[in-house]
């Protein structure tokens, strides 16, 4: 444990349900994750997402995530859905990312055999409020449901950064103690099988909580 009091955050990315969302923020859930990156099976609307957005309890941040979106999509999805944090998974550069007044997460691609140096990643995005660590590959969307070797997270991050990427309820425990993020991040892991992309799984939603409060009391 890094400390009594610290607790590790946890982020449901991919929502496409309204009941999904309001049992995430139930659950203790930190953060929602909404997608609108073009590619993605589980892109929702601006309308869908504010109606989404609604269902969220107080507290509760709602993220709006793009991938190489125009600048005029993501205006137009802050006005409507009024998130409190965005994320961007593409070639998107500092100066994009900052430009729409909201805090900004960026996507790091993992999948690749490169080391992550937290000196270049700073200086490459100095405006970012903290990183994801993602298993894709660069130039390839997230939502893989792949993990990356965790081993490879760097010590001497210079802000919080999430672990994504193929986490589960019986992974994320090891994820945790093996990296010791800021958070996690998941959201093929906690989805009902054999339904759509997007569709959670309430049974996986609430174990995957109970795991993440199991390593932090390890
Ligand atoms: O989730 C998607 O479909 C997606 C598509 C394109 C870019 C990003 C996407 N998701 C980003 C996320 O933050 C996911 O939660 C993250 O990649 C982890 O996904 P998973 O491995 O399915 O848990």
């Amino acid at each position: 444990m890094t400390s009594p009091l610290f607790r590790t955050r946890i982020k449901f990315c991919g929502m496409t349900r309204p009941g999904d969302v309001r049992l995430a923020g139930e659950l203790g859930v930190d953060a929602v994750g909404f997608v609108f990156a073009e590619q993605s099976r589980r892109r929702v609307e601006p309308r869908q997402a504010a109606a989404m957005r609604e269902a969220l309890a107080p507290m509760v941040d709602a993220v709006a995530l793009f991938m190489d979106n125009g600048k005029e999509e993501v205006q137009q999805v802050v006005g409507l859905v009024r998130p409190s944090l965005l994320q961007f998974h593409g070639d998107e550069d500092d100066a994009f990312c900052r430009a729409f007044g909201l805090p900004y997460l960026k996507a790091v691609a993992m999948g690749s055999d490169g080391p992550l140096d937290p000196l270049a990643l700073h200086a490459r995005y100095p405006a970012a409020a903290g990183f994801l660590l993602d298993a894709h590959a660069p130039g390839e969307g997230g939502g893989t449901g792949r993990a990356f070797d965790w081993s490879r997270v760097p010590g001497g991050m210079l802000k919080p950064f999430l672990v994504a990427g193929g986490l589960t309820p019986d992974n994320v425990h090891d994820a945790i103690l093996a990296t010791r993020p800021w958070g996690v991040d998941v959201s093929s892991g906690v989805e009902a099988a054999g339904e759509p992309a997007g569709v959670k799984d309430g049974a996986r939603m609430r174990r995957f909580v109970e795991e993440v409060r199991r390593a932090d009391c390890g």
